[in-house]
């Protein structure tokens, strides 16, 4: 039997057990919290006092510059502190993988800009607006879009049949006519639209303003710098260009609320979002409809360039066995991603990873590029090889649309715009070099505009139907499906 010294003794001894184990708890979590700040942050460049790497970050392909440190601190993770600002770059497949991937719950924040979901922070909002545009866009949703995107593909051989030599413009009419209808319901005119003039002023300014560069821009404490401070000239430029995307955003939202006052709405993705969300739909439609275009841009560069993929695209679509057209449009997208750095997203809490220390609020960029151009994934990175994606063990990586959580919705509808396009404009025509007077084709150089999104140098090319039964058949088919 238990007397009253016993259970004395006894809670005296949990008691000491107690302490005990509170004081390893305490000793361990010390030792546990020291050692992650002991650990060394990612290598890179070694900073300035006070402003650190400010003067190291690149101001254009960035990708380059990243992919350099990496090789120079011989790791895919690197790291630069720019005013206060860390700033991590993941190089490789795995690093992108292990983050964005395996703990997207902690790397799916993203830099706190405006007027587009792509810069939302993570949380109940950006799960709401994710969700509508996931209905909009889901693979199988993408398919009620085909008639749409037929069409428009139709009125882009017909334009590039009569004036060839403006084919960036058709183009951007082409892909503007189909996201204008999707997301909101408003057909826009061949010549002199208002919304299309609207988004190409934003688009201007947007561009000359991004024209430092996408991190370079959006490091936090260029945004409190006066704008004659070196790199930050984009304030002045921002200030500029801030009433055009106003308007860019104000116009079609007026439209579609007042067509849902009087009834009058098509169904479009700004009609759900207005009447399920109430809150005005982002613009969304001119950044995807230009990375649409730059891809496109880059397939009729690559064109000019190589000629024997153009040829045996041609011979495969003639014999309509299409493995290598899908092939064909997969480099387009490794060669020059659009999107070379994706869009960098936001680190929420600390964090380690291979031994490094991984601050909260750190920018956390995915170089896609890098991963793009991995040589042992991908041999020979540079040369434009659409033969490397006939081998089914050679995958695409998600990376050319982004990471972990904030991959882009909108990636089914941007490959089948891209497929249907690009099948279509090599069914019906040739793409070269323009010869000069001396008979010597004039070969365009591989250079690409630094930005937001990365697209060609503007360069000439020749567009020619590639017979005279092809011409007759591109005249006739718009008015065969209206
Ligand atoms: C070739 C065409 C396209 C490319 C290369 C592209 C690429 C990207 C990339 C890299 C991101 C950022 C992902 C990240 O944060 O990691 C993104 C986000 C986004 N894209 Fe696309 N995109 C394309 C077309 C489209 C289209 C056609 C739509 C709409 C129909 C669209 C809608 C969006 C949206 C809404 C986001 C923001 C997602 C979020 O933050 O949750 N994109 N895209």
């Amino acid at each position: 039997m238990e007397t009253t010294s016993d259970v004395q003794s006894f809670s005296s001894r949990a008691r000491a057990w107690t302490l005990v184990i509170s004081f390893c708890l305490v000793i361990f979590l010390h030792t546990f919290y020291r050692r992650r700040h002991t650990l060394p942050l990612p290598p890179g460049p070694k900073g300035l006092p006070i402003i650190g790497n400010a003067l190291d970050m690149p101001s254009k392909n960035q990708w380059l510059t990243y992919r350099q440190w990496g090789e120079k601190y011989n790791s895919d993770i690197v790291h630069a502190k720019a005013l206060g600002t860390h700033v991590i770059v993941l190089n490789s497949a795995k690093a992108v993988h292990e983050l964005f991937e395996k703990r997207s719950s902690i790397y799916s924040d993203s830099i706190r800009m405006s007027w587009n979901i792509a810069f939302l922070p993570y949380g109940p909002r950006w799960r709401t607006w994710r969700k509508v545009f996931h209905e909009h866009f889901h693979p199988t949703a993408t398919r009620q879009y085909l008639p749409r995107e037929l069409k428009a593909t139709r009125q882009l051989l017909l334009n590039l049949l009569h004036t060839p030599e403006h084919y960036g413009d058709h183009l951007r009419f082409m892909s503007g006519q189909v996201i204008m209808g999707i997301a909101y319901g408003i057909d826009i005119a061949p010549h002199d639209d208002p919304y299309v003039s609207l988004a190409e002023k934003a688009l201007q300014a947007v561009e000359s303003a991004s024209i430092t560069g996408w991190t370079f821009d959006m490091l936090p404490f260029y945004m409190h710098l006066p704008w004659w401070f070196p790199g930050a000239s984009f304030k002045k430029e921002a200030a500029k260009w801030a009433p055009h995307i106003d308007e860019m955003v104000n116009k079609p939202y007026q439209t579609v609320k007042e067509a849902l006052a009087n009834g009058a709405a098509v169904p479009s993705v700004a009609a759900s979002m207005i009447t399920r969300l109430r809150e005005k739909p982002s613009r969304e439609d001119e950044l995807t409809s230009m990375a649409t275009v730059a891809a496109l841009l880059t397939f009729f560069l690559a064109m000019v360039l190589h000629p024997d993929a153009q040829r045996k695209a041609q011979m495969e679509i003639d014999k309509m066995s299409l493995p290598y057209v899908s092939a064909l449009i997969k480099e387009v997208m490794r060669w020059h991603p659009v999107t070379p750095i994706a869009v960098p997203h936001r680190l929420v809490t600390d964090d380690v990873y291979e031994g490094y220390f991984l601050p909260a609020g750190s920018m956390v960029i995915g170089n896609a590029w890098a991963v793009l151009h991995d040589e042992t994934v991908f041999p020979e990175p540079s040369q434009f090889q659409p033969e490397r994606f006939l081998d089914p063990n050679v995958k695409l990586p998600e990376a050319v649309f982004g990471f972990g959580r904030r991959i882009c919705p909108g990636r089914f509808m941007a490959r089948s715009s891209m497929w249907i396009t690009v099948a279509s404009v090599l069914a019906a025509f040739e793409i070269s070099p323009i010869i000069d007077g001396d008979g010597t084709p004039l070969i365009p150089k591989e250079e690409y505009k630094p930005g937001i999104i990365s697209y060609p140098e503007l360069f000439n090319c020749m567009i020619r139907p590639r017979s005279n039964r092809m011409e007759e058949l591109i005249a006739s088919s718009l008015s065969e499906m209206t």
